[in-house]
């Protein structure tokens, strides 16, 4: 079954010069799946994501998650949508510092009035999954970057979403942090089969996926598919985007 479909779709942004951020885009994400977004500055990996995660509107084209809609949808039921099927992630955590690890993770349940036992056993379940059981009584600013990361992830997909979607995860992270933060995720993938879009610049991150979308000039440009080994990928992702320096006639030579 597909999460994602995303077919023709195009954004413009208006303005004195109008910019032609998307141009006819079609993405479709199987469940279980685990997709990197790449691309060049400015390529139009954000405004995608935005589209999927309906912060934006797409100028024309259809985007559907798990089947629906969310652009047909009234206010209410596209707030509920969004906080039911969407996981966020993104670079810089959006924890709160003024509760511990444990209430930011329970913060989407209580808004949705799940019960105590019922919370208290998916906190578990998803603390231990990730790693971060033992820091449950802390406070935010007194645990560690890959930790916080690890504790928004949590927060994300303890509501059980249909995509998981994730924004430069590891873009404020050191090496090590980020590579405990992509173990995660795959670790996710694997045992919860959580449904991942993410969006990234990062190689190494981007070799955890099974599959890598390039974007180039807000078009789909090329793709490419992890086999077993994730460092054979890594260099594949490597050579991939050393073509994107060049020539744009030099993209057509790339076989996937
Ligand atoms: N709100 C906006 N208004 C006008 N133009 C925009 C807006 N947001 C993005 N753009 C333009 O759309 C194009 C795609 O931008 P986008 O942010 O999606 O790229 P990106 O691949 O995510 O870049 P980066 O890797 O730098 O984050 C760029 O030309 C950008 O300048």
């Amino acid at each position: 079954m597909n999460i994602l479909e995303a077919s023709n779709l195009n954004k413009v942004y208006p303005g004195k010069v109008s910019t032609q951020a998307l141009t006819d885009i079609h993405l479709t994400i199987a469940e279980g799946e685990f997709v990197g977004i790449m691309g060049p500055s400015g390529s139009g990996k954000t405004t995608l994501l935005n589209m999927v995660s309906t912060i934006d509107t797409p100028s024309s084209g259809i985007v559907k998650i798990g089947g629906n809609n969310p652009y047909t949808m009234k206010r209410d039921e596209l707030a509920k949508f969004r906080r039911r099927e969407l996981g966020f992630v993104f670079q810089d955590f959006n924890l709160l510092d003024t509760l511990t690890v444990a209430e930011n993770i329970v913060l989407p349940l209580t808004l949705d009035g799940v019960k105590l036992k019922e919370m208290d056993e998916r906190l578990k379940q998803i603390a231990d999954r990730l790693g971060i059981s033992e820091i449950l009584k802390s406070r935010t600013y007194e645990i560690s970057g890959g930790q916080r990361q690890r504790t928004a992830i949590a927060r994300a997909v303890i509501t059980h979403p249909s995509i998981l979607l994730a924004d430069e995860p590891t873009g404020a992270l050191d090496s090590n942090s980020s590579r405990i933060v992509m173990e995660s995720l795959e670790s996710l993938n694997e045992h919860e089969r959580t449904t991942i879009m993410l969006v990234t610049h990062d190689p190494q991150a981007a070799s955890y996926c099974h599959r890598i979308v390039f974007i180039k000039d807000g078009r789909l440009a090329a793709e490419i598919h992890r086999g077993e080994s994730r460092q054979t990928f890594f260099q594949k992702i490597i050579d991939t985007l050393s073509f994107w320096g060049g020539n744009a006639h030099e993209l057509s030579s790339i076989r996937v």
